[in-house]
Parts: C-alpha cells; sequence; structure tokens
C-alpha cells in the first residue's frame, strides 16, 4: 500500500492556495450564485439523500479533494481491503468485515483460502440458532423459553448490538428482550440482572480475545448468578453462549464449544456488528430483519467500491471532512440524528471512528505534522438543541455537523414528527443563513424597542452564519437503510485514514491503560502504602485505601 504524506501530494498543495481563496467565502453567495447547487452537491443512494450543498465547498474544492484522494492511492487501498490483503499491518492482519455481508458470495480470500464457506456457516449456525430462541424452541433448565438476552460484552463487542438493536426496536419479535453490560461498575451488571428471572435469561458473552477484564469479570458474575438459582453447573450449556475467536479460552469457561459462536482475526471489534457479534440482534429482531440490515451493509459496500469517487458518498464525506479538519482547522464532527430510536448512533460511530484514526504516527513510523481523526460526539435532536447548539451557532468554534433524519417515523402520532423534522430543517438553514445585523436591527424594530437598546442588543442577537452541515434524509430508518448508514460511516473511516496515512485498524492506544490498571489492581488488594507510581498517583491511591 503506497505510504504517502498527504501534505507532500500536489492536491494538498493546490488545496493549500484554493483554501486562501475560500476561508472567507461566504456559502450564501454560493447558493445565491448557483441555482443547482443543491442538485449538484447531493446523491441519492436508494432511499438515503445524502445532501452536501451546505459545506464551504465549490466545484473546484472538491475536484482538489478528489485529486489528494487519487494521489494517496485510495482506489489501491480499496482494491487492498476488499481482496483481503493484511492492509492492518501492525497486527499482520486482514480487514474483511465486507466478508461478513458479502451477499453476492463471490470468493474472498485470505492467505488464498476463500473465507465466505466460514463466513456463510456461521451466518446459519446463529439464523438456526435465533429461530429457536424465537420460537420458544431454546428451552432453559427448567424447561422453560427464554426471554431475555443479556449480552455481555465492550467497546466493539458491546457498542454496535447496542447501536442497532435501539435503532431497530420497532422490530424487536415479541416475547423477546435484550439487555446489555458493558462496564466492570458492579452497579451495571447488578441493575441489570435485578429484574430477570435466571429460568428464561440468556447470556452471550461477546468477546474476539475472550480475554477482556470487564467482559470477564462480568461474565463470571453472571454465571455465579445463574448458579446461585440453578445450582447445577451442567446447565450453565442452556443459558450462557460465546461470540469469540478464541476456542480455547471460551472452552476454560466452561461454555460448550458446541455454543460458540466464531469470527476470525480479520474481524476488528469496532467492525464486527455483522459478525457473531449480532447474535443479540438476529435474536431479537430476528433473523430475517437482520439479513435485511447485511443486505444494506452489502449494498453500500458496492457502492463505495464501484462508483467514481466523485460520486461515491462515503468518499464525498471522508474529503469534506478532512478539508475542514485539516484547513479550516475543525477539530470535531457532531453527528445529530433526528430519531429517537438512533440515540446511541454517535456513540457507535464515536469508537469507530476515534478508535480507528485517533492515531499520530503515520504507516512509516513517523509522527504526522498534521491533523488526523477527528473528535466524534452528537446527541439526538432536539434534545441537542436545548444543550449544546448555541455553541454550534454562535462559538468561537467551527463545528461540521450531520444531520440524520427519517421522513417517516415508526411514531406518528399526532403532528410529532412534523414538528420534528422542521426542527431538522431548520437548523441547517439556521447555520447556513445565520442572521444579520440589519436583519437583527429591524426584528428589534417590530418589537418596539428604542434605538439605545437596539445598538445594545444586537450584537448578541446576530448569527454569522456560514457554518457547515451535511443532511442525510432516508426514508425510513429500517434494517436495510440502517445497514447503509453504517457502511457509509465505516468507509468515510476508511477513506480518511487512507488520505492521513495511518493504520485505522489497529488499536495500541488502549494498551497502556489497561497494563498500568493490571498492576494497580494488586496495589488495591491490601492496605500497604502505595509509592510505586508518580506523586499523584500514589497521593489517589493512598486516599482510596484510606476513605474505603
Ligand atoms: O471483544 P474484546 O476482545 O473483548 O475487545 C473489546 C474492545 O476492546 C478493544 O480492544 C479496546 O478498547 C476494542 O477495540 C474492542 O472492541
Amino acid at each position: 500500500m503506497l505510504k504517502q504524506n498527504p501534505t507532500q501530494t500536489p492536491a494538498w498543495q493546490q488545496l493549500t492556495q484554493h483554501f486562501s481563496a475560500m476561508r472567507q467565502m461566504q456559502m450564501k453567495d454560493l447558493f445565491a450564485a448557483d441555482p443547482q447547487r443543491f442538485a449538484q452537491f447531493s446523491q441519492r443512494f436508494e432511499d438515503v439523500l445524502v445532501d452536501y450543498s451546505k459545506n464551504i465547498v465549490t466545484a473546484d474544492t472538491l475536484k482538489a479533494l478528489l485529486q489528494l484522494a487519487e494521489e494517496c492511492g485510495l482506489k489501491a487501498a480499496i482494491q487492498a481491503m476488499y481482496s483481503g490483503e493484511k492492509i492492518n499491518a501492525t497486527e499482520g492482519r486482514s480487514v474483511l468485515h465486507v466478508a461478513l455481508r458479502n451477499r453476492s458470495n463471490r470468493p474472498i480470500l485470505v492467505d488464498g483460502v476463500d473465507v465466505m464457506p466460514e463466513v456463510n456457516a456461521v451466518l446459519a449456525k446463529m439464523e438456526a440458532f435465533s429461530k429457536r430462541i424465537l420460537s420458544g424452541e431454546w428451552k432453559g433448565y427448567t424447561g422453560k423459553s427464554i426471554t431475555d438476552i443479556v449480552n455481555i460484552g465492550i467497546g466493539g463487542s458491546d457498542l454496535g448490538p447496542v447501536m442497532v438493536t435501539e435503532a431497530l426496536k420497532p422490530y424487536w419479535q415479541p416475547g423477546m428482550a435484550v439487555h446489555f453490560v458493558s462496564n466492570v461498575d458492579g452497579t451495571h451488571i447488578a441493575e441489570t440482572l435485578k429484574p430477570l428471572n435466571p429460568e428464561t435469561t440468556l447470556f452471550c458473552i461477546a468477546s474476539k480475545t475472550f480475554t477482556t477484564q470487564e467482559t470477564m469479570t462480568n461474565a463470571e458474575t453472571a454465571r455465579d448468578w445463574f448458579l446461585k438459582t440453578a445450582k447445577d453447573q451442567s446447565q450453565v450449556a442452556k443459558h450462557f453462549v460465546a461470540l469469540s475467536t478464541n476456542e480455547k479460552a471460551v472452552a476454560a469457561f466452561g461454555i460448550d464449544t458446541a455454543n460458540m459462536f466464531e469470527f476470525w482475526d480479520w474481524v476488528g471489534g469496532r467492525y464486527s456488528l455483522s459478525s457473531a457479534i449480532g447474535l443479540p440482534i438476529a435474536c431479537v429482531i430476528g433473523f430475517e430483519n437482520f439479513k435485511a440490515m447485511l443486505e444494506g451493509l452489502h449494498a453500500m459496500d458496492e457502492h463505495f467500491y464501484n462508483t467514481p469517487f466523485e460520486q461515491n458518498i462515503p468518499v464525498l464525506l471522508a474529503l469534506i471532512g478532512i478539508w475542514y479538519n485539516n484547513f479550516f482547522d475543525a477539530a470535531t464532527e457532531a453527528i445529530l440524528p433526528y430519531d429517537q430510536y438512533l440515540h446511541r448512533f454517535a456513540a457507535y460511530f464515536q469508537q469507530g471512528n476515534m478508535e480507528s484514526n485517533g492515531k499520530y504516527v503515520d504507516r512509516n513510523g513517523q509522527p504526522v505534522e498534521y491533523q488526523t481523526g477527528p473528535i466524534i460526539w452528537g446527541e439526538p435532536g432536539t434534545n441537542g438543541q436545548h444543550a449544546f447548539y448555541q455553541l454550534i451557532h454562535q462559538g468561537t468554534k467551527m463545528i461540521p455537523c450531520d444531520f440524520i433524519a427519517p421522513a417517516q417515523s415508526h411514531n406518528p402520532l399526532g403532528d410529532h414528527h412534523v414538528k420534528l423534522m422542521s426542527n431538522f430543517f431548520a437548523q441547517t438553514e439556521a447555520l447556513l443563513m445565520g442572521k444579520t445585523e440589519a436583519e437583527v436591527e429591524a426584528e428589534l424594530q417590530k418589537q418596539g424597542k428604542s434605538a439605545a437598546e437596539i445598538a445594545e442588543l444586537t450584537p448578541f442577537k446576530v448569527f454569522q452564519g456560514n457554518r457547515p452541515t451535511n443532511s442525510i434524509l432516508v426514508k425510513k430508518i429500517d434494517p436495510r437503510t440502517l445497514g447503509i448508514l453504517i457502511a457509509m460511516y465505516e468507509h468515510k473511516i476508511f477513506t480518511q485514514g487512507v488520505i492521513w496515512n495511518i493504520y485505522s485498524f489497529d488499536q495500541w492506544g488502549v494498551e497502556l491503560g489497561k497494563q498500568l490498571a493490571n498492576k494497580i489492581l494488586p496495589e488495591l488488594e491490601n492496605t500497604s502504602t502505595v509509592n510505586s507510581h508518580d506523586a499523584s498517583t500514589n497521593g489517589l491511591i493512598n486516599a482510596f485505601k484510606a476513605m474505603r
């Protein structure tokens, strides 16, 4: 794979020059000058409309950004990922989440072996299992059917299934509920288990490595809770299944490996929701709906693979993100879904994006001299409007935002949805147009304010506008559309990682904290004074011990 420093490309130089012309550009002037701007700067994919016209970009900006993608070897990088090359070089692994939802079934080779037969075999096992659970055929140790699934996992073994099961709540099958335990804080599992009955509860222990401290601790607590009632160790098989790549550790924990749903080292944790990690999803929305989501993911995978970059939605979103991140110095991006069911969508892509592209070392092992991954955050609208939008509208920082909304609500109650959507449209319009001094003065005059009051109040009520947004309007949040949206963001992240010349599929940055926690843990289990750390850490640990 090309290891190109993006700042050394001709396109980057061109963008730098172009930026000096664009930094003062007003989007409203661009709209006024070009009645075709919306048509020119929007793309449709199935029931998804992506409008990126409210960005500080012209055709020339996109041309230069597309050139940057070419010069950084994006085409070859996509090819390398889809053909199973070991693009996760620091871990020596292929990156093949696209194989998990490869509905075309075309062979995808890792080390010369087609992975599709094993992908399909696990999917078939998930289908059979989820059907047995949902039909009530799978019985617990007292002969009762399962009513509650508890997924125990963290990070990529939690956030995807949480986000998807919440997003697709209208598709939950009758008589089944799903719960998630991730935090090692005992409160999480204690509160989750409180209302549950061990006779009708199934635990999915979800861990790629099956060594993660949080997950193994919660899994042991769950097993103790279960055995407190069931008594008999042999009944564990009816209530515990494992979603993992580590057969040995699964067996050592006491889970029958017949109840293990396998995946592979070429599935990254944060890209694993369409692998066996998706089992709790299939068990609550049903396998047919799970399959529809896989089909949506695959449709967007195909779009990303086959579409020329100038119409390629993930590529365009990635390039626009780079424009703000690297030229306008925007440090964050907000994801703002106007759909309550998508309330964990930003959290999901916080891991997806920040664990992938939060890197300062490039693929040559050198520190980068440019910005890489942005900070991702967000909450559902309209709650965000009454919390942090003040800063987006009038703060000193540029925050490019993605607004996401469905045209059809799953809960068409009265006029709720049109009210919600009026806010969706109003916000991006306000961020684009702002409100001028003259408009504010006229408004205050109408309200009967004196000249002195008008002069005093006007500066506070002016909105500069010119704040960039993408609007992603979908027909309905259904399994297929959700799959499309997920893959769209995944490939945006990939594209940016390629251009920033970083490795997007490792996560060494999470290791140091884990190592130190393992060192500190035994120090917390006795009463002696600790002095093996820096003064602050020693002080805190010793204060903690004194307070216990
Ligand atoms: O599935 P595992 O192995 O328990 O890991 C959980 C999570 O931990 C990480 O390795 C680091 O936080 C994530 O990448 C991963 O999703």
